[in-house]
């Protein structure tokens, strides 16, 4: 029996295994892509995206085809900016969609896209809603922060020292009142404006390169906090840069997206990830 297939792609270096999985047939398990985005024991990546009809996972969508995201460390979440982005422009290559625009399905709802010739990804990310406000700490400080739900949850903190200061090697306190199913952590430099520079500890992850939703995010928060709903920016990320729009009950993210290697998973490896 062969092996299963995988690719690799990032998105402002926030990067993913791809699973394509038509019909629904791997067993995924939380050990399982726990052990994949291991980066000593397995290929490495911040997170898994399985690539499925709907119908075969009993998931409602319009889309022909399904994002089912899982984070490094098993957990389900709801959306991934920069996941969908590398998503699309492998179902481009793959020739698994007609054209350029298409829905994708993700459990935040179905996604719009629009793979570019530069080959950047524009997605139509939903509402940024403005959910209230909390606290962080980190590197011995409390800050706080705007809540914002983008289909997933985060925290956005704008402070005036360099984001690149901060020590985001382990978990910053937040509030679990506030946040029960945890929250992606935003900080954030404005360096002018129209232009913000990010910083992310990601729920289920660490920190990473770059999280999409996490910047629609920052531009939501950052534009609430000067009296608006409308506008657009260029967030910075370690990763890279994307840009994003946001307007009353829509956003917007354009960034880049690369496949950069394709291959198979030894099926030993795999049936023995279940029980690692
Ligand atoms: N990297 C992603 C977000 C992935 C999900 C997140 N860690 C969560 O648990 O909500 C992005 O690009 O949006």
């Amino acid at each position: 029996m062969g092996g299963i297939e995988f690719l690799k792609g990032h998105g402002t270096q926030n990067d993913f295994v791809l699973l394509p999985d038509p019909d629904g047939r791997l067993d995924l398990t939380r050990a399982r892509v726990a052990a994949l985005c291991d980066r000593q024991r397995g290929l490495g990546a911040d997170g898994v995206l399985r690539v499925v009809r709907p119908s075969a996972v009993g998931l409602e969508s319009a889309g022909e085809w399904f994002m089912d995201y899982r984070n490094a460390d098993g957990s389900i979440a709801e959306m991934c900016g920069n996941g969908v982005r590398v998503f699309a422009r492998y179902l481009v290559d793959a020739g698994l969609v007609d054209g350029t625009e298409f829905v994708v399905g993700s459990r935040a709802g179905d996604r719009g896209v629009r793979v570019h010739a530069d080959r950047s990804v524009t997605v139509h990310m939903g509402p940024a809603r403005i959910i209230g406000s909390s606290v962080t700490a980190v590197s011995g400080r409390e800050l706080s922060g705007v809540a914002v739900d983008v289909g997933n949850p985060h925290l956005v903190s704008f402070i005036d020292s360099d984001v690149a200061d901060l020590d985001l090697r382990t978990q910053p306190a937040f509030d679990s009142d506030v946040f029960p199913a945890g929250v992606n952590l935003e900080f954030v430099n404005t360096l002018e404006p129209g232009r913000l520079r990010m910083r992310v500890h990601e729920r289920g992850v660490g920190e990473t390169r770059a999280c999409g939703t996490g910047t629609v995010a920052v531009v939501a928060a950052a534009l609430h906090l000067t009296g608006t709903d409308t506008g657009e920016s260029t967030v910075d990320i370690p990763g890279g840069t994307v840009r994003v729009t946001i307007a009353p009950g829509e956003s917007t993210l354009t960034g880049p997206a690369e496949i950069v290697a394709r291959g198979e998973l030894d099926e030993a490896w795999w049936s023995a990830a279940d029980r690692s």
